[in-house]
């Protein structure tokens, strides 16, 4: 079967030139970034690197890249990041892994970020697939869900919980997840006006104007997003 993943994580990789500073996110896509990178004859070594994700930074550590830690460094050249959904205008939603408040710090540092993955992540607006998640000191968990419900009208609205372990999930910060879901999905730029200023909550997973670009790969070939609409690249 043909992986999606795979073929749009190559073609990220053509982006990166040698002695680019580089971050890369969370999940499947990116292990098929590495993978590529590895293939390029001469790049890994000259390159260096930072993850918002402690998986990633694991599966680059097996693959002998020195990873650096992010707070160390003031722009990239590249962020690399896979998503749960993207719309029209490349606003993001992001973290199933639960880790979107690092990924932000280093979107948001990038010179160029760049959303990866299968046809599947674009929609022209978002739908109610997927949640927002928030991540939420602890003092302010009943407040913030409180807030979130009255203000915003979720479908359903949820604290993670631990699939492995007895309790919630608790992010590298020591906070809580807050998911939830709406039907219709609000504007984005209301939604991350109005969720980024309620007081505890640390991030949202909304990544509003922040993608510079997205490499897609499904059925109709490779595909390069720019706001507002694709231009096709190769099939
Ligand atoms: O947002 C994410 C992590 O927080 C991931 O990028 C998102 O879940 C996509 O993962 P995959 O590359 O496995 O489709």
């Amino acid at each position: 079967m043909t992986d999606f993943k795979q073929q749009a994580a190559q073609e990220a990789a053509k982006l990166i030139q040698p002695g680019d500073t580089i971050g890369l996110g969370a999940g499947s896509t990116m292990i098929h970034l590495i993978t590529a990178i590895k293939a390029t004859p001469g790049l890994a070594e000259t390159l260096t690197v930072a993850s918002s994700s402690f998986s990633t930074r694991l599966r680059l550590m097996a693959e002998g890249f020195t990873v650096k830690e992010s707070g160390w460094l003031s722009r990239l050249d590249w962020y690399f990041d896979g998503c749960d959904q993207f719309d029209h205008w490349l606003n993001a939603l992001k973290s199933g892994g639960g880790v979107h408040t690092a990924e932000k710090i280093l979107a948001a540092m990038a010179d160029n970020f760049v959303l990866v993955g299968d046809s599947s992540k674009q929609s022209v607006r978002f739908d109610s697939t997927y949640p927002l998640v928030v991540e939420v000191i602890p003092e302010a968990l009943s407040y913030v869900a409180d807030r979130l419900k009255r203000s915003f009208h979720p479908t359903r609205s949820e604290l993670r919980l631990s699939v492995r372990k007895d309790g919630a999930v608790i992010t590298e910060r020591g906070n809580f997840l807050i998911d939830s879901w709406f039907s219709p999905f609000p504007e984005p730029v209301d939604l991350n006006d109005q969720v980024g200023a309620i007081p505890g909550i640390l991030e949202h997973s909304l990544f509003f104007n922040l993608a510079h670009k997205a490499i897609t790969a499904g059925p109709d070939g490779i595909m390069e997003w720019s706001r507002p609409w694709p231009s096709r690249t190769e099939s």
